[in-house]
């Protein structure tokens, strides 16, 4: 059995620093990558070229230097694969996310996964480590593993976008073309709310309720501020709720959070019994978090975002338990006073691979006073990022 692809194809071109992507939508219609191995029962391996038209149904998208998931399922039967791309996934998220979607954290361990990992050319050599190190791990979820890369542009343009800010437009087009239109987005590159948005106008032929933005971090780290602070375990504390922007704008909010104590269960306010504290000093330290933990790692986020990035994958694609809502990034229809068309982070549950935002929760005025700051800042962030998209 042949089990050992090598070829390339031309698809996307990107640029260092992820500011840019872009695909060859006016030339052909294939992509350039490589498939690493494919497993089968006896794991043997040899060498063969494919033809581009095997691939017909592959899509990639790179979101900025971001590190997006992207599944395509449609009606599954039991044991088809899912297939997978992360971009950037040579960076830290794609080290640790990597083995998670592998291990069969997100899909399921009797889910096989076909992995497409993307990242600039330079990073190719690494990304070959991390793919040695996949196969290494011998995964039977992994089924096929395909590295794929992107294409340097001239630095101008990415001084310029850097500058301006981000617009991964050319990465939603790329979407829009190459595509399954029941692909799930995650957005995990900031600012992602906004990039999110940005893709999913690019990309007008997929429905806008396939993209969302990750706030799932913010919410972990919610949630186990809660559960020290109780000391109880995470698992006992639900229903937390991250509103608007992965930024130090969001607003963690524990009004509806629901803690397990002493087998019963009870409103966190009245668990914590420190409305000060949740009121205060809960909220700075979750929204300023990722910036702790750069000044301690000298690195940002990785190992904590991957796993958020799995949990938001995880519970899209298996739905959301009774009763239990978790926070993700996603289009807002102007549920509770919020402005519509930007991609806000809302109480959310899942059900057969669509969200709902959670309805008719009571917002009092403390809690209306931080979603309009972070509702205002998400509409700066789309102007400026739509005025860029223009030029
Ligand atoms: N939403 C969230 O909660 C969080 C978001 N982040 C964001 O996630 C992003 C990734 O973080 P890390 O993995 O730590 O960064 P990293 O710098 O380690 O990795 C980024 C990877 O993207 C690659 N890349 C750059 N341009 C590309 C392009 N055009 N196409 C494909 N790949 C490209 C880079 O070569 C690199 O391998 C950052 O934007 C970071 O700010 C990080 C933590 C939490
Ligand atoms: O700014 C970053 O790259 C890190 C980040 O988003 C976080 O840790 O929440």
């Amino acid at each position: 059995m042949k089990i050992f692809f090598r070829y390339l194809v031309r698809y996307v071109e990107g640029v260092h620093n992820g500011r840019i992507f872009k695909p060859f939508l006016k030339k052909k219609d294939h992509m350039e990558k490589q498939k690493l191995f494919t497993f089968t029962s006896n794991q043997s391996l040899s060498l063969t070229r494919l033809s581009d038209s095997m691939h017909k149904n592959l899509f990639v998208i790179c979101i900025d230097f971001a590190l997006n998931a992207i599944t395509t399922h449609g009606k599954t039967k039991k044991a088809e694969p899912v297939k997978v791309c992360i971009t950037g996934a040579a960076g830290q998220i794609g080290y640790s996310l990597v083995y998670m979607v592998g291990s069969g954290a997100v899909f399921g361990t009797n889910t096989p996964v076909v992995l497409h990992l993307l990242d600039i050319a330079p990073m190719m050599g690494v990304l070959n480590g991390v793919c040695m190190e996949i196969s290494d791990c011998a995964l039977p979820c992994v089924r096929e593993l395909y590295l794929l890369m992107t294409q340097q542009l001239p630095s101008k343009i990415l001084m310029q976008l850097f500058l301006l800010g981000q617009c991964p437009a050319k990465k939603g087009q790329a979407l829009d073309q190459h595509a399954k239109k029941s692909v799930k987005v995650l957005v995990v590159g900031n600012p992602a709310n906004t990039n999110a948005l940005i893709c999913s106008k690019y990309a007008p032929s997929i429905p806008k309720e396939n993209f969302s933005a990750m706030t799932r971090l913010d919410h972990n780290r919610a949630q186990a501020q809660i559960s020290q602070r109780l000391g109880i375990p995470v698992a006992d504390v639900k229903n937390i709720i991250i509103w608007g922007n992965h930024s130090s704008t969001q607003f963690p909010d524990v009004s509806h959070a629901i803690a397990t104590v002493e087998g019963k269960d009870v409103p966190v306010y009245d668990a914590v019994k420190d409305s000060d504290w949740l009121k205060g000093d809960f909220i700075t330290t979750v929204q300023k978090r990722g910036a702790a933990v750069i000044q301690a790692r000298k690195l940002s986020s990785a190992m904590s975002a991957a796993k958020a990035a799995s949990d938001h994958m995880h519970d899209w694609w298996h739905s959301t338990p009774e009763g239990k809502f978790v926070s993700m990034g996603v289009f807002s229809d102007g549920s509770y006073n919020t402005p519509e068309g930007v991609m806000f982070s809302f109480p959310v549950t899942l059900k057969n691979k669509q969200w709902t935002i959670v309805q008719g929760l009571p917002i009092d005025q403390f809690a209306q006073g931080k979603l309009d700051i972070t509702g205002k800042e998400l509409c700066e962030e789309r102007d400026e990022a739509l005025a860029v998209c223009k030029e």
